[in-house]
């Protein structure tokens, strides 16, 4: 589904922020990316989409997403790509939602500009989906604006949304920051889920191990700018082979750090 070789990051001015690796998901995997603050998760996987902020760039010897060339795609196709195939939770769930558009316009956007069905079709779908997602009165979320919502139910939105177009990979960028009344369990065993029925893949953006060691298969571990190790999820616990996950393991199971 993703196959990329040698992606790197850096500003215009060439300061390196990601050093390069290689990265792939395959159908039905959930693969993590582990990392402390600022260890370059979030820029690695925007940059892995063509996603990064124009203050950044990236390079890469090759970056296939579900057998098409990224950087060959014409904008219309790329905007096809990953606005139908690719849902993104973001981690900063106010500033994603656009505080004077109607929660129902937002939601019907992609539905709507990918063709996936008519306006009333994709409005039934919201509101299943923000039913699906635990909300009890989606009409009026539907008809109201983002600051009329808690940071729990911003988030509920934001996941109800990168549903819409029934994408079949999902990124999950530290989903469980932003969060009141929704746990983190919540969010995991919803999306575990529609992993289990429907074989969507999910990246799981974190700086919690004990959620990789729970819900991944496979993990990349990144510490400062350097994607350090990758393995299956439960190698990667059984035999940490770089100090800074041997370390990380210890610290999960509770052990003391030597
Ligand atoms: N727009 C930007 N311009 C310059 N540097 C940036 C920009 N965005 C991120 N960085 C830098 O890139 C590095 C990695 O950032 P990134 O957001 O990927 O970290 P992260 O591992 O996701 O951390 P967190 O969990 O805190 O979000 C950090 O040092 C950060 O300061």
């Amino acid at each position: 589904m993703i196959n990329i070789t040698q992606l790197e990051v850096h500003t215009h001015e060439g300061r390196a922020l990601v050093q390069p690796f290689d990265f792939h998901l395959k159908k039905g995997e959930i693969v993590g990316i582990f990392g402390e603050s600022g260890s370059g998760k979030t820029i690695s996987t925007q940059a892995m989409l063509n996603l990064l902020p124009s203050a950044l760039v990236s390079r890469s010897i090759k970056k296939i997403v579900e057998d098409r060339n990224l950087d060959m795609l014409s904008p219309r196709e790329y905007r096809k790509l990953i606005g139908l195939d690719v849902g993104y939770i973001p981690q900063n769930t106010t500033e994603f939602l656009h505080p004077l558009v109607k929660i129902k316009h937002q939601m019907l956007e992609g539905y709507v500009t990918h063709q996936c069905g008519t306006k009333k079709q994709g409005l039934k779908r919201a509101t299943e989906l923000l039913e699906l997602v635990g909300l009890n009165n989606p009409k009026k979320i539907l008809n109201g604006y983002v600051f009329e919502l808690s940071g729990g139910m911003r988030q509920r939105v934001n996941i109800a949304l990168s549903l819409m177009t029934k994408p079949r990979i999902i990124i999950l960028d530290e989903p469980t920051t932003a969060l009141d009344s929704i746990t983190e369990h919540e969010v995991m065993e919803f999306f575990k889920n529609i992993n289990q029925e429907e074989g969507v893949s999910l990246i799981l953006i974190t700086h919690n191990m004990k959620l990789i060691e729970k819900y991944t298969d496979r993990a990349y571990v990144f510490y400062q700018g350097e994607m350090v190790e990758t393995n299956d999820t439960k190698m990667l616990f059984s035999e940490p082979y770089h100090p800074h996950t041997r370390a990380l393991v210890q610290v999960t199971h509770g052990e003391e750090v030597r």
